[in-house]
């Protein structure tokens, strides 16, 4: 599979965070006051938490639809947090087991002022939602091959993953082939956001789950 290029102006970068740019420095600047010590963030990620975390996960924001996604394993709340501030008009349920980082999301939440958001302390594969979700993303969880099984039942026929990746998904996707299959995920693409614009390219695994192929 090639990678999908998608080039974003700076002009489009900043109407992305637009109004919201506050809020985003609002929670940048608590994750750098507490966030090593709460062991969210490790000490070297503290002086490109703006530029390697919070753009990273902001440029995702216009691959959402309005609706209900849910946001696996957010841990400081990368991406949950940051795509709730970038999207006011889309529901967020940030899911994350531990119950350190889950006061994080709520107290975060409450600072920042988002109506948007719902934090459940839960493991993904034990989570029973009324609501299927519309999406689901996660950065940094697992491989896909793990990350799949986890994800893909929670999200309603037709619904989309759209997973934050590193450079080697292409392996990662050659790994769950199999994955790929039992949970009837099709129209799987790589796209590649930020090129020329962020100082790392985020790479996004995207694709549909559970319509008939
Ligand atoms: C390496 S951290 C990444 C956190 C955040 N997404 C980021 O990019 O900084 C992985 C997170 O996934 C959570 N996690 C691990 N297994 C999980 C599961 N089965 N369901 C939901 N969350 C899980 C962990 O508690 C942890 O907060």
């Amino acid at each position: 599979m090639n990678d999908t290029v998608i080039e974003v102006e700076p002009a489009i970068a900043a109407e992305l965070l637009g109004p919201q740019i506050d809020q985003l420095r609002q929670y940048t600047a608590n994750l750098c006051k507490y966030g090593e010590e709460l062991g969210l963030i490790g000490p070297l990620e503290l002086p490109r938490i703006w530029t390697r975390h919070i753009l990273n996960c902001a440029i995702v924001a216009p691959l959402l639809r309005p609706g209900l996604v849910g946001d696996i394993g957010s841990g400081a709340g990368l991406p949950g947090l940051v795509l709730a501030v970038a999207r006011p008009d889309v529901d967020f349920v940030l899911i994350e087991p531990m119950e350190r980082r889950v006061k994080w999301l709520n107290d975060q939440r409450i600072d920042l002022g988002l109506k948007n958001v719902t934090v459940l302390r839960e493991r993904a594969e034990d989570v029973r939602l009324e609501t299927p979700l519309d999406q689901v993303t996660a950065r940094a969880v697992s491989s896909l091959q793990k990350l799949i099984p986890l994800t893909a039942p929670l999200l309603r026929p037709g619904g989309q993953l759209v997973l934050m990746k590193g450079a080697s998904v292409q392996n990662e996707i050659d790994a769950a082939q199999k994955q790929l299959r039992k949970f009837r995920v099709s129209d799987p693409e790589v796209m590649v956001l930020g090129t020329g614009v962020l100082e790392e390219e985020t790479r996004v695994f995207r694709a549909t789950v559970g319509e008939s192929q």
